[in-house]
């Protein structure tokens, strides 16, 4: 888990990441937003595109903002998805679990919420489970 001062700020990026969303086409706004080993917040949103397989994920954003300014590790990551009260959450799509995978741990929190709030928290083993990370290409 998270401690709740780290939730409010993470929920308070993604909400911001999430009203920038580029999201013309599904009009799913997506935000992400990371806490990283550094204690830095990195935030990312859905960017769309009119070429609809080169969209990319907030979390996809969010990690490359992480990576960029130096940071390689996640400590807790919240996604924030869809419209408040909707019947589904939205967790992370399998291409980012995995590439959760590549800077987290197996305990790593990953936060679902919706513009209302938390709905649900799963460390990162749950929603990959038996995964394959780095550890598998040290020979
Ligand atoms: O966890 C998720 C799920 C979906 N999307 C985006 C991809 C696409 O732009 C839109 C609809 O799938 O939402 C994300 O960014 N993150
Ligand atoms: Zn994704």
């Amino acid at each position: 888990m998270s401690d709740p001062v780290e939730l409010d700020a993470l929920i308070a990026a993604a909400r911001t990441a999430r009203e920038n969303a580029h999201a013309p086409y599904s009009k799913f706004k997506v935000g992400a937003a990371i806490l990283g080993g550094s204690g830095r917040i990195f935030a990312g949103c859905n960017v769309e595109n009119a070429a609809y397989p080169q969209g990319q994920c907030a979390e996809a954003t969010a990690i490359g903002a992480m990576v960029t300014a130096g940071d390689r590790w996640i400590r807790a990551i919240l996604v924030m998805g869809g419209e408040a009260g909707a019947e589904e959450i939205c967790t992370p799509c399998g291409g980012c679990r995995q590439r959760i995978r590549e800077f987290a741990a197996l305990e790593t929190p990953i936060h679902i919420c919706d513009p209302a709030g938390l709905r649900r928290t799963f460390p990162l083993e749950r929603l990959l489970p038996e995964s394959f990370g780095p550890t598998n290409l040290v020979f």
